[in-house]
């Protein structure tokens, strides 16, 4: 826990910040206490009543001071949760399609967004006490000390024994919240695993015993949550009970001596306002620590996301050559996944000429989209490579390099957006007088202009609301949108009926001539358009490649 700390404070600046912030607001409010102590002691003594006036003064600062604090935390709170949650997404992105593909999004998702909220408890209420126990407590001995040495003696034994025993529950309760939160977010992600499946469970009839199991996960949760809010209850009643001790031991001989005579009324009444304010911060920060620790828990798996995985560095800056008049090659690409023994492609040469359409067939699992995934900069062969006009694709920047690919998947993306805004998702400023026509030419306008707000129409995630078809055409116009010399087709007539097979696969071909295409299919319907068709065996390019011209 305290390495998180230790890195929180090192890595995200706003904390530097808030922690100066708020050593200067404590200072004040400490200066505060000690001010108020002693003019109340005098003025119930009797002393001078003209010191009302100070006091109140005092009062109201002591109130501006803590409502500052409170607001400036809230404030370096959101930045903090802004900056982390930045950076998890940053990095998400940077990991590339395949890799982010293998995050667990359900816990990724609840830590995100439920998650770092737990950071402010520790914003508004660890740090800054945590900064007031370091402040109060010795400005307060000093105090006493010149007020009445013997009491300051007192609190200096004393004071001690509220860290102790706060570090002893510390201890105990930190592996409980860590499993408190694991739980937690292993139930988030389940939840949506399982509400995501639903209909295929519902089919194969086991959305009753998935649904056992969310609630199972939901009783561990609840069990370990009361676990450890037991233990925070019972450590603020012994802090409590500590402090009050130590309270008495300072306040039951100064009563005593001040029957004696041996102390002053205001003397007296200086130690017994002066001595609780000493013990509270601390006992206030112990308490503080239970409701942090979440947080805290929070941010630790926050750096494990961003540890996980180094985010592939790609550190090409060459100029991208004209795609247009460029030939494609790969050469001896061998690509291995991560955690895979054996190779998903082994090898590979083959070319692709400038404006030629090539056709990749091969049985199921055989490497066709991993030679699309390597053009698209998803994977990185483990040796060899792609040439763009004699270029090696690992020493172009891949941002640039992407714009000049149009990429239909096998299994489109569809975005909660509206239908026009996903087919514009290559050309984000198109008019849509270009979305319509794309639309047109991947055959999806007759039923777009069938949805109740036609190309306005808000889809669901990932386009429920749409037939799997639809989807694919969605995604062809899209490619038709972007434009892009370079296409790239990923079995895109695979969901289609003939009569939409037939029309897209003509609206391919147009798209297709004069582009460098590499289409992956096993249907008539579009090898027909292609001029060489290469056929991958077990990631291999089988020795045979057939001209279908
Ligand atoms: N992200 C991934 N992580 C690990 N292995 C992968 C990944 N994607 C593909 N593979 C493996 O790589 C091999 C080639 O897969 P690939 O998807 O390229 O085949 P394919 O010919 O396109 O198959 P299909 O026609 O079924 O789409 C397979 O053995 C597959 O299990």
């Amino acid at each position: 826990m305290k390495a998180t700390q230790r890195r929180l404070t090192r890595e995200v600046p706003a904390i530097r910040r808030h922690m100066v912030v708020t050593g200067l607001l404590t200072t004040a409010t400490a200066t505060c206490v000690v001010l108020q102590a002693s003019l109340l002691a005098r003025v119930l003594s009797g002393a001078v009543v003209s010191l009302m006036f100070g006091l109140a003064g005092v009062v109201v600062a002591r109130a501006v001071l803590a409502w500052a604090q409170q607001v400036l935390a809230q404030r370096a709170a959101a930045t903090v949760k802004a900056e982390l949650r930045g950076r998890v997404l940053d990095h998400v992105r940077h990991l590339g399609p395949l890799q982010a593909g293998r995050e667990r999004h359900g816990e990724l998702a609840t830590t995100v967004t439920r998650g770092l909220d737990a950071l402010d408890p520790y914003f508004t209420g660890y740090l800054p006490k945590t900064v007031g126990a370091a402040v109060v407590p010795p400005l307060v001995i000093a105090c006493l000390a010149v007020t009445d040495w013997v009491s300051a003696v007192v609190v200096v034994v004393t004071l001690p024994l509220i860290p102790v025993f706060g570090a002893l529950v510390g201890l105990h309760t930190r592996k409980r919240t860590e499993r408190q939160w694991a739980l937690l977010s292993r139930l988030g992600g389940h939840f949506l695993d399982v509400v995501a499946g639903l209909p295929t469970l519902r089919a194969f009839g086991r959305a009753r015993h998935e649904i056992g199991v969310v609630r199972r996960m939901s009783d561990d949760h609840r069990r370990a949550t009361m676990r450890t809010l037991r233990v925070a209850f019972l450590s603020s009643l012994v802090l409590e009970w500590v402090a009050t001790l130590s309270v008495a031991l300072v306040a039951v001989p100064v009563g005593l001596r001040l029957l004696s005579g041996s102390v002053d009324l205001e003397t007296a009444l200086t130690v017994l306002l002066l001595a609780p304010e000493a013990y509270l911060p601390l006992r206030a920060a112990g308490s503080a620590f239970h409701d942090s620790a979440e947080g805290v828990a929070v941010a630790d798996q926050v750096f494990a996301a961003l540890d996980d995985v180094a985010p592939p560095r790609r550190t090409g800056t060459g100029a991208v050559p004209d795609v247009r008049t460029s030939d494609l090659v790969f050469d001896r690409v061998t690509v291995r996944y991560p955690d895979r023994d054996v190779p998903a492609v082994t090898g590979v040469s083959m070319e692709v000429r400038a404006g030629e359409c090539v056709g990749l067939i091969g049985p199921s699992g055989a490497g066709k989209s991993t030679l699309l995934a390597v053009l698209l900069g998803f994977v990185e062969p483990e040796s060899g490579r792609v040439l763009v006009g004699g270029h090696d694709l690992a020493d172009l920047p891949v941002d640039a390099w992407r714009e000049q690919v149009a990429w239909v998947p096998q299994k489109p993306h569809l975005f909660a957006v509206s239908v026009a805004d996903n087919i514009r998702l290559g050309r984000p400023c198109a008019p849509i007088e270009d979305v319509v026509a794309a639309a047109r030419a991947a055959s999806a306008d007759e039923f777009v202009t069938r949805l109740t707000d036609g190309y306005d129409t808000i889809l669901g995630e990932n386009g429920t609301g749409l037939s799997m078809g639809q989807r694919q055409r969605i995604a062809i116009a899209r490619a038709f949108l972007r434009d892009a010399p370079i296409l790239l087709l990923d079995e895109a007539t695979a969901h289609l009926d003939p009569a939409s097979e037939a029309a897209v696969a003509a609206a391919s071909a147009r798209l297709m001539a004069g582009r460098t295409t590499l289409v992956i299919a096993h249907r008539p319907a579009l090898l027909d358009h292609v001029d060489r068709v290469v056929e991958v065996h077990s990631g291999r390019v089988a020795g045979r490649t057939r001209s279908t011209v």
